[in-house]
């Protein structure tokens, strides 16, 4: 079995009085596609959070391989190869969508800010290096012939592909997802299960799913942590967590639970 790449440990969230997360503990393999799933509130997106240093957790640790990732910073958890999306978006509406993807990119090209205001010959072989990677990511998604639009242009649902191929252009080794196909079409919503598994396939990358749309996680999870009210109610693979009696009772009230 392949070793776990993340891995959360009795992790807790307050805000408050508010419990958002209790104790929780799972692990996500090298190559996995886990999923998180659970009613509105459960805890999917604070999870996220933690796991990308947006927040740090009242109790418990995240690891990543050997590194603790508790209490590190957003910019550094991205460095070491931690990508995530957003349920709100964030590209940058005056920006084309080529240059929103070659944003994502700068950190890990050579010539830095300096030499790009000097437009110097490495700042615009960097360019070209970067448009051509954001064009290779928006094929993915079937998105190229917009690379040169504005941001803004595109549909709410091409949007969120664009962040989508703006995190792989980071060549992230994990990929957080917060609910990718909120107001995505349904052939949309085929493209992202298709990308999803590409990811892991093509690119090689584990992830982290908080998602609600069913059709998604049954189709490319291969395990799902199941939060109702904070706490982890199963850790199963998809087929059996919609059958257990708990997972029915979170998402349905324990009345017409019964009754199903
Ligand atoms: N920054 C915050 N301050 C206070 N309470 C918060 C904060 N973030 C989340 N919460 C609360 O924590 C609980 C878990 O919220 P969270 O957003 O993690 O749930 P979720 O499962 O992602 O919900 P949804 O499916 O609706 O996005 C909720 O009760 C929420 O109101």
């Amino acid at each position: 079995m392949t070793p776990p790449l993340l891995r959360f440990d009795a992790v807790s969230k307050h805000f408050g009085g508010l419990v958002a997360v209790n104790a929780i503990s799972f692990q996500v393999r090298q190559g996995e596609i886990l999923g998180l799933i659970g009613p509105n509130g459960s805890g999917k997106s604070t999870l996220v959070n933690l796991a990308t240093g947006e927040c740090a957790p009242t109790a418990g640790a995240i690891h990543m391989g050997d590194i603790c990732l508790t209490g590190m910073a957003p910019w550094r958890i991205a460095r070491l190869g931690v990508a995530r999306t957003f349920q709100m978006l964030r590209s940058f509406p005056s920006l084309t969508v080529g240059q929103n993807l070659a944003l994502a990119m700068q950190p890990g090209l050579g010539s830095g800010y300096c030499a790009s205001v000097l437009r110097m010959a490495s700042a615009r072989r960097d360019d070209a290096q970067a448009r051509g990677r954001a064009i290779e990511m928006l094929r993915l998604f079937g998105l190229e012939r917009f690379v040169d639009e504005p941001a803004t242009a595109l549909s709410i649902g091409q949007q969120r592909m664009v962040e989508l191929a703006r995190g792989l252009c980071t060549r992230p080794r994990v990929f957080v997802l917060d609910e990718p196909a909120a107001g995505l079409s349904p052939p949309m919503v085929e493209r992202l299960i298709e990308v999803i598994g590409r990811m892991r396939t093509d690119h090689g990358v584990t992830v982290l799913l908080a998602e609600h749309v069913m059709r998604v996680v049954q189709t490319v999870c291969d395990r799902v942590v199941v939060l109702d009210y904070g706490e982890k109610i199963a850790d199963a693979k998809p087929s059996e967590a919609v059958a257990d009696p708990r997972v029915i009772e979170a998402y349905l009230g324990a009345g017409k639970a019964a009754h199903a």
